[in-house]
């Protein structure tokens, strides 16, 4: 990448285009005695219309990266671009304005309002943007996510799992460049977390959206085209066409070098 001379050589998305790079980009925390290093100097794409997982052992800057990229936490230095846009110099104001226009989120806690329906809370991020829901982009989501006949539940009266499938499918309805999601499936027991990471899949073959995600999980990150690994805050290794098996291998190899906790 021609504006990251000093930086290495990102790890490539297989795609032709990157929905958001990163280049360069370090996070530090603190400083003196408390600094840590979060993320060193951390280069790789994330192809548009791909289906990402961002793996390592606890503390090696997995959330941060997201969160970095994401525009929820600030870069120390480097890029971080969605699309064309680099989030480094945004005002609060244009980095909230371009969260709620091009990102979509899905949490491990489901973070849904209790006192509204379903299609509420999935319609809920463009309402407080003052647009209009493209009724049949939403309905080809809530068609995805299996929700058409719970539309009108209150999430109390939704399971954890389908809870989840609303959270997606809220992340999905404004046809977000990107969706980053944060161990999605940490709450949920494993016939749900297989649901919603089907659905997650679905929304990249069925409607080409482009997801990251942050996992622990083997069988979860298997449900990607790509997992990305990172140690120390370094990138490490990327894996594509990804089988639990492989991933539980190549997490094995990191164990055996030392090269993670
Ligand atoms: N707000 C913060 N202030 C200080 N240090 C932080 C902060 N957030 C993260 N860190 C540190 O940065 C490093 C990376 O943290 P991060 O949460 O990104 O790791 P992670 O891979 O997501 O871990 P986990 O799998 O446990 O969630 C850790 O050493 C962590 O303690």
């Amino acid at each position: 990448m021609s504006q990251a001379a000093a930086a290495p050589a990102p790890i490539h998305a297989p795609a032709s285009a990157a929905a958001a790079r990163a280049t360069g980009l370090s996070k530090v925390y603190g400083s003196g005695e408390t600094r840590v290093v979060a993320l060193d100097s951390v280069s790789v794409e994330f192809g548009r219309g791909h289906f990402t997982a961002i793996m390592g052992p606890s503390g090696s800057g997995k959330s941060t990266l997201m969160h970095c990229m994401a525009g929820l936490d600030s870069v120390s230095s480097g890029s971080a671009r969605i699309g064309d846009t680099e989030l480094a110099g945004l005002d609060d104001r244009r980095l909230t304005r371009l969260r709620r226009d091009k990102i979509g989120f899905v949490f491990q806690a489901f973070n849904l309002l209790p006192t509204l329906t379903a299609y509420e809370n999935i319609t809920l991020p463009m309402a407080i943007a003052g647009r209009r829901p493209d009724q049949a982009w939403v309905s080809a989501v809530v068609r995805t996510v299996g929700l058409a006949g719970r539309l009108d539940h209150r999430p109390s009266q939704l399971s954890g799992g389908q809870q989840q499938r609303v959270a997606v499918a809220r992340a999905l309805a404004s046809r977000p460049e990107i969706v980053f999601a944060d161990e999605p499936t940490g709450n949920l027991d494993s016939r749900a977390g297989a649901e919603i990471l089907g659905f997650l899949r679905e929304s990249v073959r069925e409607l080409g959206q482009t997801v990251v995600m942050v996992t622990h999980d083997p069988v979860a990150a298997a449900h990607a085209d790509r997992v990305v690994f990172l140690a120390d805050g370094r990138l490490t290794d990327e894996l594509l066409a990804p089988t639990a098996e492989r991933v539980l291998d190549r997490m094995r190899l990191f164990d055996a070098t030392g090269r993670t906790s």
